[in-house]
């Protein structure tokens, strides 16, 4: 074929990759500029100063969020600008400076910088009032809040905490500075920077190919089972932290390790939960449980599962026992319902 007409059969091929690249740059054409608009607050102290001022700021006392409730059951983070906030530190006593101590979170769709402040300092029915809000405890708020604000006040607290934690240089003893974003700290002695932390935590949904495996802490609520865990060692992999953990927890070794997500996990401190699925052949299935660790471990057939996922809300004290599982929010029930979904598939096919 000679190079012009070779030419010519391409020439729609180009016009269709070119349309699909300009579609793709236009489709991620706000998340770039959004993530490098944030990107850029971080490293520039009086751009963050600015946006700040044009901003979103989420209120915190000690480490409380304050929230809203829109209509009966449905409740947004309060989310108030930078005059307001002012208005608000200012009827509580306080001259505004504490703005300043806001920490930068995120940005918004159309580019407006989201902070959170602790007014920890302050008078906290006082600020509720003002704000016609409500501080409700992380524990209780994070279940209330939709899918999409949940992680946000999540991180916010997370974000807070670090810093609450970090006004010291562990090499020097000297306090530590913080940029505008609240991003770093740093020690002009020593000139350590420190980042805000997150543990790395493994989650696994174990299967024999017809059960999942879930256990329960003794801490752990009544009657409710998850998808066993563990915080990795120093120097482990993703996949040794998993296969440890479910060896010394439930005493199986694991098998067909298959990564499916990740989450932000805030309770106690900051986790970074990698969520596997993994399997065990069904004659090598049988439990030996560390009691110290784990209260109980169980197999839960497909059927348990489907009832158990019906239970709404954790049962009352004088209920029957029920086993109940993870929220919504929480990886483990993603994964109990992947699981779920997996077997279902399964069965179609035979
Ligand atoms: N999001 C979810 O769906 C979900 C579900 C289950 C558990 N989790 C979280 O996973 C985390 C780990 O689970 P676990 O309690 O079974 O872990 P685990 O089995 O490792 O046991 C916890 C113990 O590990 C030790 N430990 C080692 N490194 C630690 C560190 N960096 N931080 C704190 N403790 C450390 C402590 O002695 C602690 O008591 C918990 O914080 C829990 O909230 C989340
Ligand atoms: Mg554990």
């Amino acid at each position: 074929m000679s190079q012009s007409s070779m030419s010519a059969l391409l020439r729609p091929l180009r016009i269709l990759l070119f349309a699909g690249h300009y579609n793709l740059t236009r489709c991620c054409s706000s998340f770039v500029s959004r993530m490098r608009h944030i990107n850029n607050l971080k490293a520039n102290d009086a751009a963050c100063y600015s946006a700040l001022q044009n901003g979103q700021i989420l209120l915190f006392h000690r480490l409380v969020p304050l929230l809203q409730c829109s209509d009966p059951g449905s409740f947004k983070p309060v989310a108030l600008g930078y005059s307001e906030v002012q208005s608000v530190l200012e009827s509580a006593g306080s001259d505004g400076s504490l703005l300043k101590e806001s920490i930068l979170i995120g940005c918004s769709e159309k580019n407006q910088a989201q902070f959170c402040l602790d007014v920890g300092e302050l008078d906290q029915a006082a600020i509720a009032e003002k704000c016609k809000g409500t501080f409700v405890e992380l524990r209780k708020a994070f279940f209330l809040l939709a899918g999409a604000d949940a992680p946000v006040v999540a991180k916010a607290q997370a974000l807070l905490r670090w810093h609450q934690i970090n006004k010291f240089c562990g090499a020097t003893g000297q306090p530590t500075q913080r940029n505008q974003a609240g991003s770093q700290r740093s020690c002009s002695s020593s000139s350590i920077i420190y980042y805000p932390k997150m543990s790395p935590v493994v989650i696994v949904l174990v299967s024999d190919g017809k059960r999942c495996l879930l256990g329960r802490q003794s801490s752990f609520p009544p009657g409710l089972y998850s998808a066993l865990a563990g915080f990795c060692d120093m120097g482990e992999t993703l996949e040794e932290a998993l296969y440890r953990e479910v060896a010394e927890e439930v005493g199986l070794e694991v098998q067909n390790i298959a990564y499916s997500s990740s989450q932000h996990w805030p309770f106690p401190h900051s986790s970074f939960m990698l969520a596997c699925h993994a399997t065990v052949s069904p004659a090598h299935s049988q439990l030996n449980v560390d009691h110290s660790e784990l209260e109980d471990a169980r197999w839960f057939t497909e059927e348990a599962i489907t009832c158990a996922l019906q239970v709404k809300a954790p049962p009352r004290r004088n209920d029957p026992p029920t086993v109940w599982l993870p929220p919504k929010h929480a990886v483990a029930h993603r994964l109990i319902t992947e699981w779920r979904e997996g077997q279902q598939r399964s069965r179609d096919k035979e």
